[in-house]
């Protein structure tokens, strides 16, 4: 991992009337980490996801990227096309639900083709070819290339997801409950591909997840938020194993006992 984040909160807040969804959130994700977000329903853990990836804007506080040269930008800084031309590049987002995150009248080649066209390919062979090659690196038959995500399971619409984002090699990829309702058995495949993919391709991560036993396969590091703060960080086995922060103990705990 190198010396800069790719990626640093500072002073994160947000509210939505009464609600403070983020209070002061500040974080910092290295290349090739996979950081995972943790904690109850309602604590921001998504909203956090959002306002770093730019989605959603922060009343307060920055986030600040760095990209592959070395320049930092302003996320909320950037402006519109800006920050789209990322979010297709270098960038890319892992939605728990796969149809906001596919093209769902789009062939499962062309989900997978349209990032690379983003990209610059334009030869269509090669496209399709690199297509192909991804819908088996997800374990999906090539020869289901031409139908269309709505005639998928969930746990293949997750995997095309996952083939769409990564194709064209991110450095920075956000995912939000990429396991969530799916039955436990599609969970463990699929955990396990997204390590061996994110491992492989050395890419940095955070990973919004309720789920700490996904937390504890997938992550280097972990944030525990609570109402809107981070009361623990730290490397996921010290923090699962010793948790000091006493919500902490009682997430652990009660995943446990489950
Ligand atoms: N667009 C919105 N408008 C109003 N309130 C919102 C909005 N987005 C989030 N909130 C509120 O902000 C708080 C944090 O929500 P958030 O979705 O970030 O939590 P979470 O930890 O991701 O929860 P979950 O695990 O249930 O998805 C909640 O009280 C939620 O109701």
């Amino acid at each position: 991992m190198s010396d800069d984040p790719i990626l640093s909160a500072r002073g994160l807040s947000l509210s939505f009337g009464a609600v403070r969804a983020l209070d002061g959130v500040s974080l910092d994700l290295w290349p090739g980490e996979v950081l995972a977000i943790v904690g109850e329903s309602g604590s921001g853990k998504s909203t956090l996801l959002r306002v770093m990836a730019g989605e959603a804007r922060p009343d307060a506080g920055a986030v600040t990227y760095r990209d592959t040269l070395g320049a930092s930008m302003e996320v909320h800084g950037m402006g519109e096309p800006a920050l789209r031309r990322l979010a297709r590049t270098e960038w890319g987002f892992v939605r728990q639900d796969a149809r906001e995150g596919l093209r769902m009248g789009v062939s499962a080649g062309g989900n997978v083709g349209e990032r690379l066209m983003a990209t610059g390919a334009r030869h269509y062979g090669s496209i399709r070819e690199e297509a192909a090659r991804w819908l088996e690196r997800v374990e999906i038959s090539p020869s289901r290339i031409d139908d269309r995500p709505g005639t998928f399971s969930g746990g293949m619409r997750q995997r095309l997801q996952i083939a769409r984002t990564l194709v064209t090699r991110p450095r920075l990829v956000f995912m939000d409950e990429p396991t969530g309702g799916l039955d436990v058995s599609v969970q463990a495949r699929l955990l396990d591909l997204i390590r061996g993919l994110v491992s492989d391709l050395g890419i940095a991560v955070a990973l919004v997840t309720h789920d700490i036993a996904a937390a504890r396969l997938l992550a280097h590091r972990l944030v525990v938020m609570r109402e809107g703060r981070i009361v623990e960080e730290g490397l996921t086995d010290r923090v699962l194993d010793d948790p000091r922060h006493p919500y902490t103990q009682l997430l652990v705990s009660s995943v446990l006992a489950a």
